[in-house]
């Protein structure tokens, strides 16, 4: 299904959470709203398979995410199981958060299998900038076709530049999304992939459109993994809308804010959040998400 989007709507026609900032466009009413209740639902119909080679913190949360959305999580990372395994996975994510040289060779071996499988996978360049290494790895990755990427601001602008930040923060970001929205938009004409960055508002692009989504609570910084967590549900989106991945990508981002933002109503503190997130993922049902979608076309 196309989305085109509407000029014509203005902030007074838009539902409280919905009304778009300068330099955005809203679509049709609820258009985004139904697209990613559709996807989420086929997730759940479908429970798509996701094997994820990611860093040993977010595991259990990644794995956890996965389940609650409808997913079908497998953590299968040893080099001997790849060719058996990945070219009947509908998904791939790789993460190179805890990267080490054991475990390069099978992120690069599953890359290349789902590729050559036709399967979709999805990079998380986890403090690409922290080390050469890492660096070398994510620009080996990306010449194995990803069909999304998804980082902080940081590592978005890393990525794009190659280049090391004497204000390295580790895995967490040092900029702001919007910081990164041309880096991103180069990124994605470079390597063909639809690359998002994530932060208080998330960008999405394919390299010419670029789609807002301003889901999401400020206490997921307060919790590791988080952003490996949404990497692995775009994962799960792009497997259910292979040939969609900009609105799939959007959408996932989106799904996730919204189980947040339910989740933070709940609790007390990021720990409790995390289970209300998950909890929230798992029990979202279509007017909590049509009523709090909010997914613009960026200018
Ligand atoms: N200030 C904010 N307000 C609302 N949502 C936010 C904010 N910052 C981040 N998020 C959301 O938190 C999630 C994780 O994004 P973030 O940019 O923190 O990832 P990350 O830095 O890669 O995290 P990690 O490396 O810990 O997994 C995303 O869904 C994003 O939309
Ligand atoms: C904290 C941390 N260090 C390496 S990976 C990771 C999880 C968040 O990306
Ligand atoms: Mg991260």
């Amino acid at each position: 299904m196309e989305i085109k989007p509407d000029p014509s709507t203005t902030p007074a026609t838009a539902t409280a959470g919905m009304i778009p900032q300068p330099g955005e466009r809203n679509y049709p009413e609820d258009r985004w709203g139904r697209r990613a209740w559709e996807l989420l639902e086929k997730i759940r119909r479908r429970a798509p398979l996701v094997q994820c080679i990611t860093n040993f913190v977010s595991m259990d949360l990644m794995a956890n995410v996965l389940l609650a959305s409808g997913a079908s999580p497998a953590m299968l990372h040893s080099l001997q199981e790849i060719s058996d395994f990945t070219p009947g996975v509908d998904a791939l994510c790789i993460n190179i958060g805890t990267l080490s040289e054991d475990w390069l060779p099978s992120m690069r071996a599953a890359a290349a299998a789902a590729a050559e499988a036709g399967r979709p996978w999805v990079l998380d360049p986890v403090a690409v900038s922290a080390s050469d290494y890492r660096m070398e790895a994510c620009i080996g990755l990306l010449e194995l076709r990803p069909a999304a990427i998804r980082g902080n601001a940081s590592e978005i602008l890393g990525l794009v530049s190659s280049s090391r930040f004497r204000e390295n923060k580790g895995a967490d970001s040092s900029h702001e999304s919007s910081d990164a929205v041309e880096a991103a938009k180069s990124l994605a004409q470079s390597t063909g992939a639809v690359v998002a960055v994530s932060g208080a508002i998330d960008y999405i692009t394919d390299g010419r459109m670029v789609v807002a989504v301003r889901n999401g609570a400020a206490m997921l910084q307060k919790i590791t993994a988080t952003g490996c967590a949404v990497t692995a549900l775009i994962a799960a989106f792009i497997a259910v809308e292979p040939s969609g991945a900009l609105e799939a990508v959007a959408c996932a981002l989106s799904v996730f804010g919204i189980a947040a933002e339910l989740g933070v109503e709940a609790a007390r503190g990021p720990a409790s959040l995390r289970m209300h997130l998950i909890d929230s993922l798992y029990g979202l049902n279509e007017d909590a998400l049509l009523s709090r979608v909010s997914i613009f076309s960026h200018a």
